[in-house]
């Protein structure tokens, strides 16, 4: 006989294998149970289609009346692509519902078990909520703040270079770390690098993972729309987007890539605060910044970031001359320094991946 974590944890392994895919929608999980017998699974598979619940109750059929349900998220009360799952609970006439974490956006907050309840459903939620909160993490924040997940990412040598003073910098961590960089690349809804790390190594930031996996959008900011055509970026293997300012030849640059859309500033300069609302408006809930170091420094200095995702190899490399992790200027004292908490560490093959996230004050 399965305990409510225990369900509600095959409930979170479905929404679990579903993360990258089913943006701008969350990944939801669900189980339909009676008698601690399994009657129907199902998961959110992509935006647009059923939700978890939909498949778990078609899946149990009639023997739905009177069963539980554990699902990873409120169930849903709006009419948006689909209708909404609580009233088909109501309908199905489910017994209990069990829920791991309410939808944190203000606007959907409570109205699912609202509609349980007046229905005289029982309703338990917060059951392994640590987890589902995480899961959708880029979605909850989204919703919250209108704004991407900003995720950092850096790879560097213990003493925290990442090229040496030539440039070179293949590779500096091992094989299985780069395979967990492209799976935070099927995770993000896009990737974003600067025109010099473009120029110096020719990045596909597509993603490639022997299991498949979805490419982000690639963004590239070059404010004079300077990067010639020939670059990997700009094939087509995955959208991309050219980040410019307001005094770059479009027209030159749409002649040369016409199927790359350009997003152009009103600023001579990227304020990257326009920039990231450009980005919600474009449904884009997720970024991962790949850098360069002065990409890096300037999120940083605006305090535009969520997490920072540093890969750290067991090597030593020295040299004032040889490329720093983040570039641009240092602030003149100490105290100026960003404050970040650290999360989680985690070996990778020989590296290290360090996760921090910034301190809210
Ligand atoms: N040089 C290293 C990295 N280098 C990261 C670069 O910014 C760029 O993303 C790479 O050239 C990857 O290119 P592509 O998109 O896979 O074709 N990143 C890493 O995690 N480890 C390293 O050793
Ligand atoms: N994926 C998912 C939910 N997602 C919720 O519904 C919204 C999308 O609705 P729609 O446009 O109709 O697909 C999404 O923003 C989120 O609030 N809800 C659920 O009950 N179960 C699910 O599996
Ligand atoms: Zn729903």
């Amino acid at each position: 006989m399965r305990t409510n974590e225990e369900w509600m944890d095959l409930a979170l392994n479905l929404a679990e294998a579903t993360i990258g895919q089913t943006s701008p929608n969350p990944s939801v999980g669900a189980v339909v149970v009676k008698n601690g017998e399994l009657l129907g699974v199902g998961t959110h598979i992509r935006a647009g289609g059923p939700h978890a619940e939909v498949h778990a109750i078609a899946q149990a059929g009639d023997e739905a009346e009177g069963a539980d349900i554990y699902v990873t998220l409120e169930p849903c009360a709006h009419y948006g692509k689909t209708p909404p799952c609580a009233e088909l609970i109501v309908e199905k006439r489910i017994k209990r519902v069990f829920i791991a974490c309410l939808d944190p956006n203000p606007k959907v907050a409570g109205k699912g078990v609202a509609i349980l309840k007046s229905a005289g459903i029982e309703v338990e939620t917060g059951i392994q909520e640590e987890r589902a909160l995480k899961i959708n993490e880029h979605f909850f924040h989204f919703m919250l703040t209108n704004r991407p997940f900003i995720t950092l990412k850096a790879a560097m040598t213990l003493d925290g270079k990442t090229a040496t003073s030539t440039g070179d910098s293949k590779w500096i961590t091992s094989a299985e770390a780069r395979n967990d960089v492209h799976k935070e690349r099927h995770r993000h809804d896009a990737i974003l690098v600067g025109r010099n790390t473009v120029e110096y190594d020719n990045p596909n930031l597509t993603t490639r993972l022997p299991q498949g996996g979805k490419n982000p959008v690639r963004i590239i900011l070059d404010t004079n729309l300077s990067l010639q055509s020939h670059y990997a970026v700009f094939n087509n293997e995955a959208p991309t987007w050219v980040v410019c300012g307001k005094n770059a030849d479009k027209e030159l640059f749409n002649k040369t890539c016409p199927h790359v859309k350009v997003l152009q500033m009103i600023t001579k300069n990227i304020v990257l605060s326009d920039l990231m609302e450009w980005l919600a408006e474009e449904n884009i809930q997720s970024l991962y910044v790949e850098g360069g170091g002065t990409i890096h420094q300037a999120f940083i200095k605006e305090k535009i970031f969520d997490e920072c995702h540093w890969y750290i190899a067991p090597k030593l490399l020295g040299g004032q001359d040889a490329r720093s992790v983040v570039g641009g200027k240092s602030p003149l004292l100490m105290k100026d320094a960003e404050n970040i908490e650290f999360s989680t560490f985690k070996q990778i093959g020989p590296d290290l991946k360090i996760i921090a996230t910034r301190r809210v004050e």
